[in-house]
């Protein structure tokens, strides 16, 4: 039996996900004729994650309409394996494992999402999929506060950071996040891992690492790294216009938009991927399946041409209008390097 060549990540090359940001109605024809590991719909309406189709699809609330609904499908060129558990939905291909869940609406987070995170964590390791390398966070209402107080982002970070210490994830394993604003519907979320992959978390020199945060942002800092290189490809995580830990150029747009590019640019660059022991490098224009979260949407147009001119023409880009993690970011931009 001739023995599939490893990719560097040690993940047989015979497997590989692809992804694509897609109008409603296309990604159903998709659907209808490939493996499906997950979808996503970025849509009007948030809803529990269900099998549809043989697969898991969660509906998160994070359109205004139909002109800015899509969705983000994972497909395979395996026959998927999907389940639901405890309310989590799954699908595996023998490499590949998609997890998506959804958290109630509430006036406190951090039980529930610990909870969550802990179903979601612990199933990934029992289906042997222990290699989490990307993790995406919607919160409604995520600036406002809990019932007692604390901002709702904050009550999410509080109830992850207790799941991935129960979990006993050290810093090298925390994935590549995004923890982003939803116009509703409690908390959705949803994950990536993989069965014999080996992530490399990716930090920012001109960053301090979100996990190495003040507390002035929380009473447990939030958990993800900047990016996770995984199957030859940089998984970005949501980035703003922070420095150190600082959040910069309040009220600017303009000046926002362009530092968290060139927080991007600095951490898929060449010299930042040596630094992680990667001899790879990647620019702006290498950059796809692009989703750029902006806070008002009057300042779309603005973020659109600044992106337009940074990005590849080729490069599938979403632009949502919802809330920043942080209330002084203005616009916070995620996508995969290839
Ligand atoms: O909390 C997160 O996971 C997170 C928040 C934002 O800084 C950005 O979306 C990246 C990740
Ligand atoms: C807030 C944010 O975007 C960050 O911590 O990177």
């Amino acid at each position: 039996m001739t023995q599939t060549p490893l990719s560097e990540n040690g993940i047989d090359q015979g497997y590989a996900l692809s992804t694509t940001l897609v109008d409603p109605d296309v990604a159903d024809m998709i659907a209808a004729r490939e493996n499906v590991l997950g979808r996503v719909d970025y849509t009007t309406a948030a809803a529990d994650p269900i099998l549809s189709a043989r697969s898991p699809r969660l509906a998160l609330h994070m359109a205004h309409g139909k002109a800015d609904s899509f969705s983000e499908l994972w497909t395979t060129p395996h026959d998927v394996t999907a389940g639901m558990h405890d309310g989590v939905a799954y699908a595996h291909d023998g490499e590949f494992l998609f997890v998506a869940g959804r958290i109630a609406e509430s006036g406190h987070y951090a039980t529930a999402t610990e909870k969550a995170y802990l179903t979601a964590l612990g199933l990934i390791r029992d289906l042997g999929y222990p290699n989490c390398y990307r993790m995406w966070n919607v919160v409604g209402a995520i600036n406002e506060d809990n019932a007692e107080g604390l901002e709702n982002y904050r009550d999410f970070c509080l109830g992850r950071a207790d799941a991935f210490a129960t979990m006993r994830f050290n810093e090298t394993e925390i994935p590549a996040a995004t923890g982003i604003g939803a116009l509703g519907g409690g908390i959705g979320f949803y994950f990536l891992t993989s069965r014999s992959g080996s992530p490399i978390a990716i930090e920012n020199p001109q960053q301090v690492s979100a996990y190495h945060y003040p507390q002035r942002y929380g009473p447990k800092a939030p958990k993800f790294a900047r990016a996770t290189r995984m199957g030859g490809r940089v998984y970005v995580s949501g980035t703003a216009s922070i420095t150190g830990h600082e959040s910069r150029h309040e009220g600017d747009l303009v000046r926002q938009t362009h530092l968290s590019l060139e927080n991007i640019a600095r951490v898929i660059g060449a010299s930042n991927l040596w630094e992680h022991g990667i001899g790879d490098g990647y620019f702006l224009a290498n950059l796809d399946h692009i989703k750029v979260y902006v806070r008002h949407a009057e300042d779309i147009p603005v973020v659109r041409g600044i992106c337009e001119r940074a990005f590849s023409p080729a490069a599938e880009v979403r632009y949502l209008n919802v809330d920043v993690c942080r209330s002084d970011l203005l616009v916070e931009i995620e996508g995969i390097a290839y």
